[in-house]
């Protein structure tokens, strides 16, 4: 039967499971870590890219593709930031029945594979900026445990690759793409996240500085990477030589971007809005934002209900709002009512016989469980207000589940204590790499250590004096710290 068999606070991992499986977002695949993305979701991927897309447009990068395949010398010509990767590696070594010659690895991100060409095509600095995206697919094997959209083996995600004659540029590019990510999340996704910068220990060891948005997950505790734009420096310029010949004719390296966001996004807005009834969408990423059910009563004017719910379609439809109806007959009303609130639709219309004496409409919340009665001479107006109404309520109550689980700390005490209580915890620290590595040791349990999410932008007032949480020496900045996906 309809409706779900575990409650989000008792047994969360279950619950989210049988979320995205029972909203039609997810199909389980016989290959683990894999995962079918099935139209009610790739619908939200689709529309968070009809975003994206245009944005990084308007700042004139441009989309290529990349092949799937690196060969084994590429791949392992950056040996720092790779061979702690390697277990997670891909690799076809057949091809029908034959070996082949050399094993070829698939791509689980592609600096490899593109910055060979960035070499050979950035030669004078009339070549630059060159600045490229791809929207594909990567595969990391990886084994800790696969969860649908937050860690599979394969997932879709947009790569770019940027490259720039001057840091200022590629500094000020990070940023930029970083805003488009706090914008995927708050303003489509309802979801609040904190900018700011990884530490050492966290960042991308291949970079010069990551900058990320940050998420949290109230039900578990965790933290949550949302998104991240890194700044590369001039490390993979040295290493694949990509210089060019500045306005003075000297040979100089160029300084370069990468960022990245992934189907990840979507398992975040499942776990933060979904309740006990399934998914919650926002109706910013809603494929079917407003569902419209006949509620026809036995002897009354069925097909006048009918026509009144294809009206209703048609005239939101026309304002722009994505509506469709329901006028299944081999379910009720009620079934629908469930089948449709576990998917997330935001808004459902009842129309039945007494709405269409009444020249009114029921229309019910997702969000609230709000039902109010419109007229139908109001229709479009009326619900277009709904819907952003419901899409500020979602992030408002989303944002202040969050800030109620940051907790300040001054002390190692208050940290394990807050760590206990599930906490995003903002701590002053003296930014030491070793000081970041005994927390994770002195933290390591089976619900995994502690470790920073980042280090805000937004700084609160750190006063002269302030001791490190962990090590008692003078702090330099605030961190938020807490256990992570
Ligand atoms: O996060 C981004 C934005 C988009 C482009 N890439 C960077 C860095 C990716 C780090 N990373 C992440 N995972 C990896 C897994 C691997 F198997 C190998 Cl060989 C390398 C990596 C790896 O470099
Ligand atoms: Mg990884």
């Amino acid at each position: 039967g309809l409706g779900l068999t575990h409650r989000k606070a008792e047994n969360f991992g279950e619950w989210y499971s049988e979320v995205v499986v029972n909203a039609e977002m997810i199909e389980y695949y016989d290959i683990s870590g894999c995962y079918i993305l099935r139209p009610w979701s790739m619908a939200i991927w689709e529309i968070m890219q009809e975003f994206f897309d245009p944005e990084i447009k308007k700042m004139k990068i441009k989309n290529c593709y990349f092949p799937l395949f690196v060969s084994p010398g590429v791949l392992q010509k950056e040996k720092d930031h790779v061979e702690g990767f390697a277990p997670e590696v891909a690799w076809v070594t057949k091809s029908g029945e034959s070996e082949l010659e050399i094993p070829i690895a698939i791509r689980p991100t592609s600096e490899t594979v593109m910055y060979p060409y960035y070499s050979k095509w950035i030669r004078g600095h009339r070549d630059l900026p060159l600045k490229l995206n791809q929207w594909c697919n990567v595969v990391r094997w990886e084994f800790s445990n696969p969860t649908p959209f937050i860690r599979s083996r394969e997932f879709l995600w947009q790569e770019g690759h940027t490259a720039f004659a001057t840091k200022e540029e590629a500094d000020a590019e990070v940023l930029d793409i970083l805003e488009l990510y706090r914008r995927i999340y708050e303003e489509y996704l309802a979801v609040p996240v904190i900018k700011g910068k990884k530490s050492e220990l966290e960042k991308f060891a291949g970079g010069l500085y990551t900058t990320s948005v940050e998420a949290f997950i109230p039900n578990t505790g965790r933290g949550i990477q949302g998104a991240t734009s890194h700044c590369l420096g001039q490390n993979f310029a040295k290493m694949f030589e990509i210089n060019f010949e500045n306005e003075k004719g000297e040979k100089a390296m160029v300084w370069q971007n990468s960022w990245a966001y992934s189907t990840r996004t979507i398992g975040v807005m499942v776990m933060v809005h979904g309740d006990d009834k399934g998914l919650v969408l926002p109706p910013k990423v809603a494929s079917v934002q407003v569902i419209v059910i006949p509620v026809p009563y036995k002897d009354a004017d069925t097909q006048g209900i009918f026509d009144a719910c294809s009206a209703t379609v048609n005239a939101l439809s026309e304002a722009g709002i994505r509506a469709e109806s329901d006028f299944r007959d081999n379910y009720s009303p009620g079934w629908k009512y469930s089948h449709w609130e576990m998917k997330g639709v935001p808004l459902r219309i009842e129309i039945g016989p007494k709405d269409l004496a009444n020249k009114q409409v029921r229309a019910v919340r997702r969000d609230n469980g709000a039902k109010i009665d419109i007229a139908s001479a109001d229709l479009a107006v009326e619900i277009k207000k709904l819907l952003d109404n419901i899409q500020q309520n979602l992030f408002d109550i989303a944002k202040q589940k969050r800030d109620e689980c940051i907790q300040i700390v001054h002390t190692w005490d208050e940290f394990v204590q807050a760590l206990n209580q599930r906490k995003m915890i903002l701590a002053p620290w003296c930014d030491e790499e070793e000081v970041e590595a005994d927390v994770k040791a002195r933290t390591k349990g089976e619900m995994g250590a502690a470790k920073t999410l980042c280090s805000p932008f937004d700084q609160p007032e750190l006063p002269e004096g302030t001791k490190c949480f962990a090590s008692g020496k003078p702090a330099t900045k605030w961190t938020y710290w807490g256990r992570s996906y």
